[in-house]
């Protein structure tokens, strides 16, 4: 796909885009998080460009959203929705669900909630999704027991761009290799030339190393599964407990996630363990051996009387002997005895039988008091413990990364299943939430029947159900707070979702599909001559819009309020004259219905939320609509009340009520 294609997406942002690893995917998934990791892409910005690739692709005008309000709407729903999902992804993947007036965009979501609305979102499989995340890429490996050698430039380079984990270094010849197989516990010479020649130390002849990087970093897969270790397990017990299909044997997958830890060293494997513990307690059991064979020596000292001949102390203090010579005559057994000791419990304390040679000569057979360990052969026994504990790691990382590697790509489906299932869990939460159901798509205006709307201020248990259907332009009334707002608001959100693909709160509703959804909310208060006159203009350019190619829905709260009641009623009256006129469904709750509909030159729709009665100072009011009737509105209901009630007896609030 050509990434400036898609709407909003330009030179630059498509230069930021190229950047990720496979921008294709990530537009085609509308996996927002992987498209905001692109430089100087915000989240907002990622989910518009998400939206504009599957514009894009549905051949999609967009502009659905017409108004401030509508909008608003869409929001709305997108948050019922996003309130519902467990990981961060599945939120930002939401936001590509827009409302559209494109029949295979939204076939397409339809298919996608359909499924998704068969799920059981149970409280295990949500508690497993905590943890799952987007796989991560560690890029911070660095490896430093091993090295690439070569002598050729041009591999040089090419190594350093492949293999980023490890030093590579530019060698003249074998000497100089060898002198590198000083420094690391293994190196790789890149080089045939050097096959064949016999060289010190763990120096291995791998000319093709570079076509396979990750036979020479094993570290590189096993960071990966390291690194997301917490998120693979959790996406394998989200498919254990939401009994889908994995990709790979989960049992292993464990299996093999046991066999690391955090990272990213292979656990489980006892050489290793003893050689590691070794090398950590090193110090300690020199000390221990030293004060051991110290001990044993100072106890036979102590118990022992040295004899010596007036004779044989001469000679040796004339030959300026000290006191080892003396010992090395006289306890030489004691001492041979001490240095066993020493030796015994060094190997011992260390589980050192494979370099038991090496270990004895930290303790010297030289007698001297006190017994003293040998710091070169120590360093000695040191090197050599962590060159085997490097090359014993490096096979048994290279082992399990060999295993490892043949489950990434399953473990990137596995986690991108998990993470999908979440959006899909989110749209059976919200239908569950909200006793939903799909919409039909045919006929002309709407209907609903047993529509609740989720934004309501109350709690949606205390939602009164509302059915109302439009064919043409209507005017709804009705009683002061008895609803009208609300019921646009249930029509606009129901007509939202349903273009968006989605179920909507309702026991059945039926949309025609349009274009565009103009929404205008109550204005607040008179507006100036300007602000007067753009509104006309917006509601002009509306009007001339509406075509038989492009079909709109027109919902309006109460113009009235933007200028003197007459003027306004003759405007409301004008513009669903030319609503109705051009084919387009339109609803305009009003109080002024009566004024609109004498003002009109041809018959209007009216509707009426109308109120039973007054009981205790608060209307009883039934939500639903009643068609073709205008509703009696509060001040006339407050005005019967009072001449129903017979103590104003001279007869002025019949009269009253008589003008209504
Ligand atoms: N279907 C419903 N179920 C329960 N409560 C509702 C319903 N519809 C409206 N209400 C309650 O009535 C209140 C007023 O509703 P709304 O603002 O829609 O009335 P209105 O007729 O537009 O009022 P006004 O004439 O003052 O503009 C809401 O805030 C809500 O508390």
């Amino acid at each position: 796909m050509e990434l400036t294609s898609i709407p909003g997406v330009g030179e630059k942002t498509a230069a930021s885009l190229r950047e990720l690893d496979d921008p294709e995917r990530a537009l085609r998934d509308g996996d927002v998080s992987a498209l905001a990791r692109a430089s100087g892409i915000s989240e907002g910005r990622a989910a518009r460009i998400a939206r504009g690739a599957i514009r894009a692709r549905h051949d999609d005008p967009g502009g659905f959203t017409a108004t401030a309000r509508a909008r608003e709407l869409h929001r709305d729903a997108l948050e019922l929705l996003k309130d519902r999902t467990v990981t961060d992804y599945a939120a930002k993947r939401l936001e590509t669900l827009y409302p559209s007036g494109v029949q295979s965009r939204i076939d397409e979501v339809r298919a996608f909630a359909r499924e998704a609305m068969e799920h059981d979102p149970t409280d295990a499989v949500l508690d497993a999704l905590e943890a799952v995340e987007p796989l991560d890429e560690p890029s911070d490996v660095h490896v430093r027991d091993r090295c690439l050698a070569t002598q050729d430039a041009e591999t040089y380079s090419r190594a350093r761009e492949a293999v980023p984990e490890l030093s590579v270094e530019l060698v003249e010849d074998t000497r100089q290799l060898s002198e590198l197989a000083r420094g690391y516990s293994t190196v790789i010479a890149l080089d045939e030339a050097f096959a064949g020649t016999d060289l010190e130390g763990d120096v291995r002849v791998e000319p093709d190393a570079l076509d396979d990087p990750e036979s020479v970093v094993p570290e590189r897969t096993l960071s990966f599964f390291a690194h997301n270790r917490e998120t693979l397990q959790a996406a394998a017990a989200v498919h254990r407990e939401a009994d889908l299909d994995p990709p790979c044997d989960l049992d292993t997958l464990d299996g093999a996630l046991d066999r690391l830890d955090s990272d990213g060293a292979v656990r489980g494997d006892e050489d290793l363990d003893r050689l590691n513990a070794a090398l950590a307690s090193l110090d300690g059991a020199v000390e221990e051996a030293e004060r051991l064979a110290n001990d044993h020596l100072r106890n036979a000292i102590e118990e022992r009387d040295v004899t010596i001949e007036g004779g044989d102390l001469l000679s040796l203090v004339e030959r300026g002997a000290g006191v080892d010579s003396l010992l090395q005559r006289e306890l030489a057994e004691e001492y041979a005895t001490a240095i066993r000791k020493a030796r015994e419990q060094f190997v011992d304390a260390l589980d050192l039988e494979d370099t038991v040679s090496l270990a004895n000569r930290v303790f010297e057979e030289e007698p001297t008091f006190p017994v003293e360990h040998d710091e070169q052969a120590l360093s000695r026994l040191r090197e050599e413990l962590t060159a085997t504990r490097d090359r014993r790691a490096g096979r048994r990382k290279r082992e399990v990364a060999d295993e490892l590697a043949g489950l990434q790509a399953d473990c990137r489906e596995l986690v991108d299943r998990a993470l999908e299932l979440d959006v899909e869990l989110a749209v059976a939460r919200f239908a569950e939430a909200f006793d939903c159901t799909m919409p039909e798509f045919g006929g002309d205006g709407f209907a609903i029947e047993g529509g609740r709307s989720p934004l309501l201020d109350v709690a949606f248990e205390a939602v009164e159900s509302v059915d109302y259907r439009v064919e043409g332009v209507a005017l709804l009334s009705g009683v002061n707070s008895g609803g009208k707002t609300s019921t646009l608001d249930l029509v606009g959100l129901v007509v939202t979702l349903a273009h968006m693909g989605l179920p909507v709160p309702a026991e059945y509703a039926r949309v025609e599909r349009i274009d565009e959804l103009h929404y205008h909310a109550k204005t607040q208060g008179t507006l100036d001559a300007g602000a007067f006159e753009s509104t006309l203009r917006e509601f002009g350019n509306l009007v001339t819009s509406v075509s038989e190619q492009r079909s709109v829905l027109v919902l309006v709260d109460e113009l009235e309020s933007i200028t003197e009641p007459g003027a306004s009623a003759n405007i409301m009256a004008g513009i669903l004259e030319a609503l109705d006129e051009r084919g387009a469904t339109a609803v305009f709750v009003s109080h002024l219905a009566r004024e609109i509909i004498d003002a009109a030159d041809t018959e209007l729709a009216v509707d009426g939320i109308q109120a039973d009665g007054i009981e205790d100072g608060e209307l009883i009011v039934d939500r639903t609509p009643v068609k073709g009737q205008l509703a009696r509105s509060t001040p006339e209901l407050i005005v019967e009340k009072l001449a129903e009630d017979r103590t104003a007896e001279d007869g002025f609030y019949d009269a009253l009520l008589e003008k209504f």
